[in-house]
């Protein structure tokens, strides 16, 4: 999938998942200094998020990968970034979007009752540009 060396992410937790997977969408930035991105152009982007934990479901799952991806691929996938209310202040950068996805996926960890934690999320834009997100602390509250 990203076929590219993966950032690792430091934890001393027992299970560490990771997930690729991909999907398509157009966005503009709406910067002058964003210069040709400025006009609407699209991507196939290429995520990898990172979960871990010390516990497992029922299903001796940490989280059933089909469900992170479930979580990002239906809310982006063949969308114009820049229509969903996460965008409308914020412009849809790599950056903004691995950020976004990172608040998706840790929310739906927090439904599950083993608590696994989203630990980092690459989101590649292009064969050359690609962003790592990691959270704070102060993002888990
Ligand atoms: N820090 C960021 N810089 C840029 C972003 C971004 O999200 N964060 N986005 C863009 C554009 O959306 C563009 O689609 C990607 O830019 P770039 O990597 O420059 O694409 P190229 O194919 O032109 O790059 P090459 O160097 O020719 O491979 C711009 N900047
Ligand atoms: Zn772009």
């Amino acid at each position: 999938m990203m076929q590219q060396f993966y950032p690792a992410v430091p934890h001393t937790y027992r299970f560490e998942l990771n997930k690729d997977f991909n999907f398509s969408a157009a966005h503009f930035i709406p910067s002058k200094e964003a210069g040709k991105c400025q006009v609407m152009h699209g991507h196939t982007y290429f995520v990898n998020v990172t979960v871990g934990g010390n516990e497992l479901d029922p299903s001796g799952f940490l989280i059933d990968f089909k469900l992170l991806k479930e979580a990002v691929h239906k809310r982006y996938d063949h969308s114009v970034l820049n229509d969903h209310p996460e965008f409308k202040n914020d412009f849809p950068t790599t950056e903004r979007l691995a950020e976004q996805i990172w608040t998706s996926i840790q929310s739906l960890l927090t439904t599950r009752n083993n608590k696994p934690v989203c630990l980092q999320v690459i989101v590649r834009e292009t064969p050359t540009s690609y962003v790592v997100y990691r959270p704070n602390r102060e993002d888990f509250q």
